[in-house]
């Protein structure tokens, strides 16, 4: 049974009834609009403010009789979706067009049939004229690709070319294509004429981290004067969430080239505010993998580039499509999996050495034997580098494998699993367990501090006779107090959205139940992709289907403008 807002009438009781708009959308829809709105403009708001929610950043009104029940609905509708009357569209339109709250200055703005908040509807202009202008930019012709040092590869070249000609580019490509590989030739490139100074920006301060290290690593003495590397926010100089920039369109952004990694997780938001600081000889390179799941926040825009890709200069949009890292069955089925080939991937699963189902109906998850050996392995190791003192080797153990849900609670979820992670290897580990902190304890921080950020990981190792945490930042961890992470979770399993950005040699995917309004193509690909070497995914083949043949729908104007 969905939540019902008392107040709700009529039509607006009927949809909330049936899970399709919530409580919150109804009262922010009543509160933007007249009292005596009409009810069908009420049931547009409405909806398009539970679209926000879901990450679109409009509603394409027509489509509003496609929508499925909200993704926060946890069971049964007691309306089926499919009995729901949806208003006649062509009255429906003019109800909404003519409705005070879509007036100039009014909460939402309807324009070409997709119904807006109008702050995220002044947002995505403000990208879409950021765009345009740096789409009259004049080409640089000047520069000279260097030659990468490994195999000849004819996209990574393409991409090379591209982001020196042009002063916007966008460089896609799933785990292991050479995108980091890439952003390096890209900066030596450019390094060659004058030293050049760059920023390296990431949604989060892990991504941002890992690309630091890793372009930092590679670059030719006297390439870059300078090199900033930080999350998008602190690169843009805002300190606290909310606060102004410090850089913004009077003030641009001070290098000549900005490259953002994992682009497929920036909001509509954030990427106005970087657009807008980006001035016009300031090259900027956008960097990440459409395929996965998008932001926490409204906006895909990278997926919008890649849908439309006028909205950038002609050839500055280049995919790597040839993965050196992950094992070719696991690449395989992340390429079925993209292509929504339902069958295709089943039968790379059935035919591969590197991967193996597990058919999983919520019940008995220590009862799987692989899980077993699994996990134990897993705790043995980083137990013995822990006990050890070793914290590198402690937090290297810890990639060998990972346990990966696409819910959070229940016996799909990390709860489930971790618990039952725990409980297997307190069987065979004397003392795992058994107090709040213990040696070769791995740990998941959720809080943002000045020492770690929010997504990085730890583990308890032993040192002098003490226990210390050890925070992976790179090849020194970072050694702390365990008292400082009190925040912290468990990880012995962590769900498939925290999971974005990293990699482990063997991965295990419980997929949601059937059903699952989580279960679509974009969480599939991002959870079997995290795997190097193997995959194991616990599930039914029916919510693998399900989920293969359900993209994520996110609505936007961007995708559709010339
Ligand atoms: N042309 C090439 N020839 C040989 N090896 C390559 C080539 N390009 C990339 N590699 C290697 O493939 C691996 C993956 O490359 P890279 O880290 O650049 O990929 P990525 O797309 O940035 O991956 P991720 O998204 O997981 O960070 C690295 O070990 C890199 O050295």
């Amino acid at each position: 049974m969905h939540e019902v807002p008392i107040a709700a009438e009529g039509k607006l009781r009927t949809f909330a009834e049936a899970g399709m708009i919530s409580p919150a959308d109804f009262h922010l829809a009543r509160r933007m609009t007249a009292r005596d709105e009409h009810e069908d403009a009420l049931l547009a708001f409405a909806l398009a403010t539970r679209e926000l929610r879901h990450g679109s950043v409009c509603l394409p009104l027509a489509e509003a009789p496609l929508l499925k029940a909200g993704l926060d609905a946890e069971e049964g509708a007691e309306q089926p979706e499919s009995a729901l009357e949806w208003p006649d569209p062509a009255s429906w339109h003019d109800v909404v067009a003519a409705s005070a709250a879509v007036a100039d200055g009014g909460p939402f703005t309807f324009v070409d049939g997709r119904l807006y908040l109008t702050r995220f509807h002044r947002q995505e202009r403000a990208v879409a004229r950021a765009l345009a202008r740096r789409r009259e930019l004049p080409l640089d012709e000047g520069f000279t690709v260097l030659p990468g040092g490994g195999d000849p590869d004819e996209q990574q070249d393409r991409a090379v070319a591209a982001a020196l000609r042009h002063r916007t580019s966008v460089i896609t490509g799933g785990p292991g294509t050479g995108k980091t590989t890439t952003v390096v030739r890209i900066i030596n490139s450019l390094g060659r004429r004058r030293p050049v100074s760059a920023a390296l920006a990431a949604p989060t301060g892990k991504a941002a981290r890992q690309l630091d290290e890793a372009v930092g690593a590679h670059l030719e003495p006297g390439a870059v004067s300078e090199l900033h590397s930080g999350t998008l926010h602190r690169i843009l100089g805002k300190r606290v969430r909310g606060t102004d920039a410090t850089y913004h369109a009077g003030n641009p952004l001070p290098y000549d080239v900005v490259v953002v990694d994992e682009t497929s997780m920036v909001s509509l938001e954030h990427m106005a505010s970087l657009l807008e600081a980006v001035g016009p000889d300031t090259r900027l390179v956008l960097v990440g993998d459409p395929h996965q799941l998008r932001s926490v926040e409204a906006g895909a825009v990278l997926a919008d580039i890649v849908a439309n890709p006028s909205l950038l200069q002609l050839g500055s949009v280049v995919e790597l499509r040839t993965n050196r890292r992950s094992q070719p069955d696991i690449t395989a089925l992340a390429d079925a999996i993209d292509a929504g080939d339902t069958k295709g991937a089943l039968e790379v699963i059935d035919g591969a050495t590197a991967i193996t189902w597990h058919d999983f109906d919520g019940h008995s998850i220590a009862g799987q034997p692989l899980f077993r050996s699994d996990v134990v392995g897993t705790a043995r190791a980083v137990v013995t580098a822990a006990g050890a003192g070793d914290a590198r080797a402690a937090l290297d153990a810890m990639n060998r494998h990972r346990v990966l849900c696409a819910h959070r609670v229940g016996h799909y979820g990390v709860q489930g699993w971790a618990r039952a992670a725990r409980d297997v290897i307190a069987a065979e580990l004397p003392e795992y367990g058994m107090a709040r902190h213990y040696v070769g304890q791995p740990l998941l921080l959720t809080q943002n501090t000045e020492t770690f950020s929010n997504g990085d990981v730890a583990v308890i190792v032993a040192r002098d006779g003490e226990l210390v945490a050890a925070i992976d930042q790179g090849r020194e961890p970072t050694l702390v107090p365990p008292v400082l992470l009190d925040d912290a979770s468990d990880l012995h399993a962590m769900t498939i959205h925290k999971a974005q950005g990293g990699q482990y040699d063997t991965v295990s995917v419980v997929l949601p139940p059937p059903g699952s309004p989580l279960a679509t193509r974009e969480l599939v690909y991002t959870a079997v992709t995290r795997a190097r070497t193997g995959l194991r995914i616990y599930g039914s083949r029916e919510a693998f289907a399900e989920a293969v043949a359900t993209p994520v729908r996110r609505a936007s104007g961007l995708a559709v403008s010339s």
